[in-house]
């Protein structure tokens, strides 16, 4: 009796552990989204490591974490001295470390979030080694735009501690957050990764692991539909966007967003949902996406998409 009492006594209190404990956060990958959650993770109080593959490619990140922060402060403090913005900036980063270790970041974490290339054989690859690598507690969520979760978590041993995490472009100021459980994301499991969206300051809302769950099932074929509009020659880049912001009243027209989230990151999306429904005439890939992927030129990030930027 006494040993059953144990029992549930350890049962209860290792998933009362995990719900809302989150402190210790490792971010792997810090390109676009990556800086951006381990920025906002920062922010809100919580010890950060953000992991990259090289120290040239995480040194970029914190210059735009740097960048992004100079600009919130400015709002956040505006009639403030220079002291109170100093201290925020100083807090923040703080919070913030740097790594090109993975296996060694994750060790010290109760959540990890992954944010590296959208293919789901390197996302394997990453998990399985990280699952080896974490203590039993961490739990595990990935941001993909487009891949199954229930996919990417067959890398690991711990699918009751797994969930998708969606974040929206630029983190620091989109407010919504997408949790996603498999099957097996246990209820304790769930709770924790939405206290954390919380935390963070983000509208969190719950789905199911459908393709792209709600945002992009939406977004991705109105993109892919804006970019057979100009294919067929109906219409330039440039007045589709000016229509669809004066005419629909969005933040930006779809070639500006397609820019903005990067050309690498939809070609992966269009093409592994083409992939998985052939026939389905909202993903057939788009010529025009490829040629310009193949040119390397990715949006923002590369200088050049569907338009030219200045590189700072
Ligand atoms: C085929 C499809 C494939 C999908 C691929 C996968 C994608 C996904 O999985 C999910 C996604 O993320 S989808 C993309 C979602 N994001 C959007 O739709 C963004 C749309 N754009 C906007 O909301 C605004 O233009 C936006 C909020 C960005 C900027 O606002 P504004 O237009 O008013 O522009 P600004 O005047 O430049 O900015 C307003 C204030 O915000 C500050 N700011 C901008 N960027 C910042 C950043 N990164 N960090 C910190 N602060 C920032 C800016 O300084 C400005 O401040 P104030 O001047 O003081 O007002
Ligand atoms: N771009 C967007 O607007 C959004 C993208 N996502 C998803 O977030 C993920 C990341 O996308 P982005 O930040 O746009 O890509 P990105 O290309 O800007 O950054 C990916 C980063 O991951 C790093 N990386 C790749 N393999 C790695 C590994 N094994 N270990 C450590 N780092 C590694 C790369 O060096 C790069 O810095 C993708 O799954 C994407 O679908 C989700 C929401 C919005």
């Amino acid at each position: 009796m006494a040993f059953t009492s144990k029992l549930i006594v350890r049962a209860l209190s290792t998933s009362a552990a995990h719900f809302n404990s989150i402190k210790t956060v490792t971010v792997i990958g810090s390109g676009l989204m990556g800086s951006g959650i381990a920025q906002v993770a920062a922010a809100s109080g919580h010890k950060v490591i953000v992991v990259d593959k090289t120290q040239d490619i995480i040194n970029k990140a914190e210059s735009s974490i740097k960048k992004s922060l100079e600009r919130i402060v400015k709002k956040k403090f505006p009639d403030d001295t220079k002291v109170g913005k100093q201290k925020y900036l100083t807090d923040v980063l703080e919070n913030l470390s740097l790594s090109t270790d993975a296996l060694a970041a994750v060790k010290s974490s109760d959540l990890v979030i992954e944010a590296i290339v959208e293919n789901l054989d390197v996302k394997k690859e990453l998990f399985s080694a990280l699952d080896k690598a974490a203590p039993e507690k961490t739990l595990f969520a990935s941001n993909t735009s487009s891949i199954p979760i229930k996919e990417i978590a067959t890398a690991t041993q711990r699918k009751d501690r797994f969930g998708g995490l969606h974040f929206f472009n630029p983190v620091p100021l989109m407010k919504l957050l997408e949790v996603i459980r498999i099957p097996e994301t246990t209820d304790a499991t769930y709770k924790s990764l939405e206290a954390f969206g919380k935390a963070l300051g983000k509208t969190t809302v719950q789905c199911k692991d459908t393709p792209g769950f709600i945002v992009n099932r939406l977004l991705v074929p109105y993109m892919a539909e804006a970019i057979r509009l100009v294919e067929r020659g109906d219409a330039s880049p440039r007045d589709v966007d000016t229509a669809m912001k004066l005419g629909a009243g969005y933040p930006m027209g779809p070639f500006e967003l397609l820019d903005y989230v990067g050309l690498d990151t939809t070609k992966f999306i269009i093409d592994g949902w083409s992939k998985k429904e052939p026939d389905n005439p909202l993903f057939q890939p788009s010529q025009m996406l490829n040629k310009l992927v193949k040119e390397n030129k990715l949006g923002m990030k590369s200088g050049e998409g569907f338009y030219k930027y200045d590189k700072k």
